[in-house]
């Protein structure tokens, strides 16, 4: 469940829910189309820069939205990809949505199989459903949801089809009614076992406050940009406790 008592009506609380995706998927169109706002949209990848946030109501429930850059990755190869991965590890939305082409699911299921690593509370919204439709694609969402452990949405945003479904499945999710199993690859016996043996140690130091499995995994590819980010928290940290004894449950990283 989620840890707030009373979220009904909690404007001053609102559920965080972050729009993660490949470039040009629709995620400031969606974004825009939830909020109201005018994030700049356009047919060329790469126009989200920094991310950006804005809100809603639904069911008297208030929800932040942040739209993410597009990346086709979250392993640190630039600032779009750090930025969307502290994102999702660090500040830990209460409902993560991964938003794909439905004209280009197997490129996009690249990154939607990253965040399924890093996080349980992951929504799929399979964005241009209007022009897949056009091109003859259909997709199988209840065998795909089944396959992956987690929600899946068609929408069309630029039409604000399917809007309300998905407004309906972040809900539940946030509130924490729906059971996830995200899907994780499983690799080799080998890989496996030291996988285990570093999730171990990460689990020791950071408890559950970041995604033991991935972590461990993108040190095993030694993901220095990640080791930078995990250093500077802690250093952070360590200095926020000794300058005014802050909550230690504030911060996702231990010193
Ligand atoms: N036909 C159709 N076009 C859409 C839909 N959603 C978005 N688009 C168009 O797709 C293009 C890209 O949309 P954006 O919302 O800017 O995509 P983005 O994911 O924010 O892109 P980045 O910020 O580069 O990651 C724009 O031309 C949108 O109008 C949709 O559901 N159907
Ligand atoms: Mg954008």
């Amino acid at each position: 469940m989620n840890p707030r008592t009373n979220p009904k009506h909690s404007q001053k609380n609102p559920f965080r829910i972050a729009l993660a995706g490949n470039p040009n998927t629709g995620k400031s169109t969606l974004f825009n189309a939830l909020t109201g706002l005018r994030q700049h949209t356009g047919n060329w990848p790469g126009k989200t820069v920094i991310h950006a946030e804005g809100s809603y109501q639904y069911d008297g429930d208030a929800y932040t939205v942040i739209d993410l850059p597009g990346t086709y990755s979250l392993y640190s190869n630039s600032a779009d990809e750090e930025v969307a991965r502290d994102c999702i590890i660090f500040e830990k939305p209460d409902v993560t949505v991964v938003v794909l082409d439905a004209t280009a699911m197997e490129r996009n299921m690249n990154l939607a199989l990253q965040v399924l690593e890093m996080a349980d509370r992951v929504v799929l919204c399979i964005n241009l459903m209007d022009e897949a439709k056009k091109k003859g694609i259909y997709i199988n969402e209840k065998s795909l949801s089944k396959k992956l452990g987690v929600p899946v949405v068609k929408t069309s945003a630029r039409n604000r089809d399917g809007l309300d479904r998905l407004q309906k499945v972040i809900q539940e999710m946030a509130y924490g009614r729906t059971k996830t199993n995200p899907y994780r690859i499983r690799y080799s016996d080998e890989l496996e076992e030291k996988i285990s043996a570093l999730e171990e140690s990460v689990t020791s130091t950071f408890g559950d406050r970041l995604p033991a499995r991935w972590v461990a995994l993108r040190l095993l590819d030694g993901d220095q940009s990640l080791i930078d980010s995990l250093h500077q928290r802690i250093e952070l940290h360590r200095k926020e406790v000794h300058n005014h004894g802050v909550d230690e449950s504030l911060y996702p990283v231990e010193a």
